[in-house]
């Protein structure tokens, strides 16, 4: 398989942990990436989520931008958040024919109930839709902490499942897994990942540098562990949540441990809304090693 259709970097071993990075913004985060661009590597590929709230426009606006800037769109799809066929389809025809995008990634989403008929992503994948217009890459996400209504092991068939629907469809996949705090429970996932025979490239989530308070919110909210022992192995103490943490401890243990044998792996920075501090973490890291 050609990695180079996922990033042009990633045909080689990477040279540095932030080599081949990704970010995402929300769609609302329009003034932010305008204001980050400068800092931000040209064809960086930069995520548009798909958050309640926004508006559909906007969401074919940001990735517009993203392409303005020189940068390379993936196009978030919330499998229950969207309400119709019809609207799955508008939205595909929309940011391929006004914002060239041809990577997505299929996430299930949070409503407990789904909004419209799709209820997991593999029927998104299998909609005939991302093909229909043009759509190439597909990132699927990855649970390195488990999920809280679906097992491990039910995880793994779901992982197989859409990777398998992907290449029937004629696309190339890809994981992009949820942000987590622990080390150790990273590398373990890709290591049962590899162990099961699943080779597909790895951008793993990771949060961008935010403040204390902000990211505990995250977590709690997107169901991500945050224990005492996981956050003082990140740099945090619980009993001081004044300030903000940055992932330079996490990125130092994950650059030990991802060995090459365990695959394609880069990373995707969670911004949570501070792109900016996000793209100078990034240059600063890259400054050091
Ligand atoms: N970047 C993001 O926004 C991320 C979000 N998540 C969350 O992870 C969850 C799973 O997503 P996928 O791996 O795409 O699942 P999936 O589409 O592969 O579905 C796997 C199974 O989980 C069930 N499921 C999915 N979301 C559910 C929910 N909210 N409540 C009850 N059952 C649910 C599905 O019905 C299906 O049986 C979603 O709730 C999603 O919002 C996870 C990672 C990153
Ligand atoms: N289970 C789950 N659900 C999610 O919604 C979710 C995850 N996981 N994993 C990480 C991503 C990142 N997400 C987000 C959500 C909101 C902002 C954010 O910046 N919100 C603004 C206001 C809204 C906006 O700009 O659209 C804020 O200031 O909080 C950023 C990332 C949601 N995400």
């Amino acid at each position: 398989m050609s990695y180079a259709a996922i990033h042009p970097n990633w045909e080689k071993p990477r040279d540095n942990m932030v080599d081949g990075y990704s970010l995402e913004m929300t769609a609302k985060e329009i003034e932010g990436l305008r204001e980050a661009a400068p800092l931000i590597r040209p064809k960086t590929q930069i995520a548009v989520t798909f958050l309640p709230g926004e508006e559909m426009e906007q969401r074919v606006e940001a990735a517009v931008l993203v392409r303005e800037l020189g940068f390379e769109p993936i196009v978030h799809l919330s499998a229950r958040r969207l309400t119709s066929l019809e609207e799955l389809d508008k939205y595909v025809s929309d940011i391929s024919s006004k914002a060239g995008v041809k990577r997505v990634f299929i996430i299930a989403g949070d409503p407990p109930e789904p909004e419209g008929p799709f209820s997991d992503s593999l029927q998104i994948i299998e909609s005939g839709v991302l093909e229909k217009y043009g759509i190439e890459i597909v990132g699927v996400g990855g649970h390195p902490e488990g999920h809280p209504n679906v097992s491990k092991s039910d995880l793994w068939v779901w992982m197989e499942k859409k990777l398998a629907a992907v290449r029937a469809h004629g696309m190339v996949p890809l994981v992009v897994t949820q942000f987590a705090f622990d080390d150790d429970a990273i590398v373990e996932w890709i290591k049962e990942m590899r162990g099961r025979g699943i080779d597909v490239p790895v951008r793993l989530g990771i949060p961008g540098p935010a403040g204390i308070k902000r990211l505990l919110g995250f977590a709690k909210r997107c169901g991500v562990g945050a224990s005492a022992s996981v956050m003082k192995k990140y740099g945090v103490s619980l009993t001081n949540l004044i300030g903000s943490a940055g992932p330079d401890k996490l990125v130092a243990s994950l650059e030990k441990g991802l060995t090459p044998e365990l695959g394609r792996v880069r990373l995707h920075l969670y911004p949570f809304g501070a792109l900016k501090a996000s793209a100078e973490w990034i240059n600063d890291y890259e400054a050091k090693h």
